[in-house]
């Protein structure tokens, strides 16, 4: 069972022990690390599409921000993975420093429009002694697309500590990103025409995370598969350390990626019709850096009633488990069809 160092919540920066804390806010300027380096640079423009665009809100008034879209699904609903990072940037604004992030609890209640911003309108709970909770509406055209509870505690290390032990897998240097795995999809010559269409809009799409598959899918190869998942992910770009909030809020986004399709692995005979994540709740439990490869183990326990459960558990390269989120969507599919092979 891996060691977890003491203040292992999310909030205090990976490196500190119980008594030094990094001034954790939320300012979403490049980091102070050397923006000249090499590595800064090369990643500048990225970081600042998710730093700077995607979680960097624009304070209206007081608890109200506006949000704006930067990659937006083909189904044209925005992104639920950016509502729920976006609005907790909005609840973490009227936090303060010496709070950290431990859980959020969110209802999906109407598509996003990805032709208008989206507000976020931050109602101040409660502050506690040791937990502090933040309620947030994201409204489009006047009325509420999600709600989100999300409830940020003081570090309070404590001698109770366990967690599961992380998945052996290849590390990441081992496995090809989804633009690799596409790109040699696509140099098969004997590839047949309608895929190589599907694959390029895929290449197109310029989703900020970086994905690694632990098993990739044998392409166009259907066949059914216990419904769980495993696969490297990081958000492109270079964030650094201070920031935990804003680890926590692009996790947040990470999370809500490629999780519901988890559900439909064992049923290769049906596409989706109609699938949208319903709800999603996350726990975050230790430091991390979510610019930095994770390993995000996914599985379905249950389907049913046109609904699927998904689990995801999001794991430091040294094996501490980082965060914890369930979400359960709706998932209405229709049988695939194949041309007769008459
Ligand atoms: C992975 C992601 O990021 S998804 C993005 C985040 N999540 C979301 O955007 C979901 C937001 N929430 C919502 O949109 C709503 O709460 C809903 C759609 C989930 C539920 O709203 P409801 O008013 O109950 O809609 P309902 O479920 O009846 O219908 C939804 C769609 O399914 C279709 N549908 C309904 N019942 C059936 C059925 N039995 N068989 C097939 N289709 C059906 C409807 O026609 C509708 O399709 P349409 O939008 O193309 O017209």
């Amino acid at each position: 069972m891996a060691e977890r160092k003491v203040g292992d919540i999310c909030g205090s920066s990976a490196s500190t022990t119980s008594d030094d804390h990094p001034k954790d806010t939320l300012d979403l300027k490049p980091e102070d690390g050397d923006p000249e380096s090499p590595e800064a640079q090369k990643d500048q423009d990225l970081k600042s599409v998710l730093v700077t665009s995607v979680l960097n809100l624009e304070e209206i008034d007081v608890d109200l921000y506006r949000g704006t879209h930067h990659w937006v699904p083909r189904t044209q609903r925005l992104f639920g993975g950016q509502i729920i990072g976006q609005a907790l940037v909005a609840a973490a604004k009227s936090v303060g420093d010496n709070l950290y992030a431990h859980s959020l609890h969110c209802y999906f209640v109407r598509a996003g429009d990805p032709k208008v911003p989206v507000l976020y309108q931050v109602d101040r709970i409660r502050d506690g002694r040791s937990f502090t909770v933040r309620s947030v509406r994201a409204i489009q055209h006047g009325q509420p697309i999600l709600i989100c509870q999300a409830s940020f505690q003081m570090l309070q290390p404590s001698p109770l500590q366990h967690q599961f032990t992380m998945p052996a897998v290849p590390p990441p240097e081992d496995l090809l990103t989804a633009e690799e795995l596409i790109r040699l999809y696509l140099s098969k010559p004997d590839l047949a025409e309608k895929y190589k269409l599907g694959l390029n809009k895929l290449l197109a799409i310029e989703v900020p995370i970086e994905i690694k598959p632990v098993n990739p899918p044998v392409f166009y190869k259907v066949t059914a598969s216990e419904p769980k998942n495993l696969f490297w992910v990081r958000a492109r770009g270079y964030i650094g350390e201070g920031n935990m909030k804003l680890h926590c809020c692009v996790a947040a986004y990470v999370s809500d990626f490629a999780l519901l399709g988890t559900a439909l692995l064992p049923y290769p005979g049906y596409r989706a019709q109609f699938a949208a994540s319903l709800d999603h709740a996350m726990w975050f439990h230790s430091t991390f850096r979510s610019d930095e490869w994770m390993l995000y183990e996914c599985e379905s326990p249950w389907a049913g009633g046109s609904r699927g459960l998904v689990q995801g558990r999001l794991w430091r390269r040294d094996g501490v488990l980082a965060a914890s989120c369930s979400q359960e969507g709706v998932l209405r599919v229709k049988p695939v069809t194949r041309p007769s092979k008459l």
